[in-house]
């Protein structure tokens, strides 16, 4: 997508196409919208990436609440958003055995109950076995270092899905 194309979009049309970037935060790129003119997609991205640096731990940790559990309720319920149905099914948590479910359940609720935010890792970038073994390793962490890593993964979503809408746009103008 041209860059200059989304220079020109209205914040309605912006936030329209970049609102679920971040897993249920549009208002992210609703704020960065006043920033254009943007440079091109790393630029975009860099916006979003201040914009969440520089929120209080407090902020941070709400857009950690704003995503799924992974093989959780929304997945089990239809409930996902097209974004993260895609990348939990390509992690491979829509092929869990009841057992796999269960320990999904098991760890997300662990994690949840020690750090009171959900478990988030890029799922295109790891596997169904990554996903267990970063779950149980990361359980280990003290609050704020978990809480910037899980931060860190935000970050990776983010790129994919900004990538992935360009990517999409370019193939519909060809
Ligand atoms: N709790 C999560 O990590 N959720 C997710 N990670 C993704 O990459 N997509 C999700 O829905």
């Amino acid at each position: 997508m041209d860059i200059n194309v989304v220079n020109a979009l209205t914040y309605e049309d912006f936030v329209k196409l970049f609102g679920n970037v971040v897993e249920k935060c549009p208002l992210i790129s609703a704020a960065i919208w006043s920033h254009r003119p943007f440079k091109d997609l790393a630029d975009i991205e860099a916006h979003i990436t201040e914009f969440i640096l520089s929120l209080p731990d407090s902020g941070k940790e709400g857009i950690l609440r704003c995503h799924p559990d992974l093989a959780g309720r929304d997945l089990q319920s239809g409930t996902l958003t097209r974004e993260s149905q895609e990348e939990q099914s390509q992690a491979g948590m829509t092929t869990l055995d009841s057992a796999e479910v269960l320990q999904m359940y098991r760890l997300n609720s662990e994690y949840k109950e020690r750090f009171g935010f959900p478990f988030v890792i890029c799922a295109r970038l790891n596997k169904k076995a990554d996903i267990v073994g970063q779950l149980s390793e990361r359980l280990k962490n003290d609050r704020a270092a978990e809480r910037e890593r899980a931060i860190e993964e935000v970050k990776k979503i983010c790129r994919l899905r900004l990538r992935s809408i360009v990517l999409s746009d370019i193939q519909t103008e060809l």
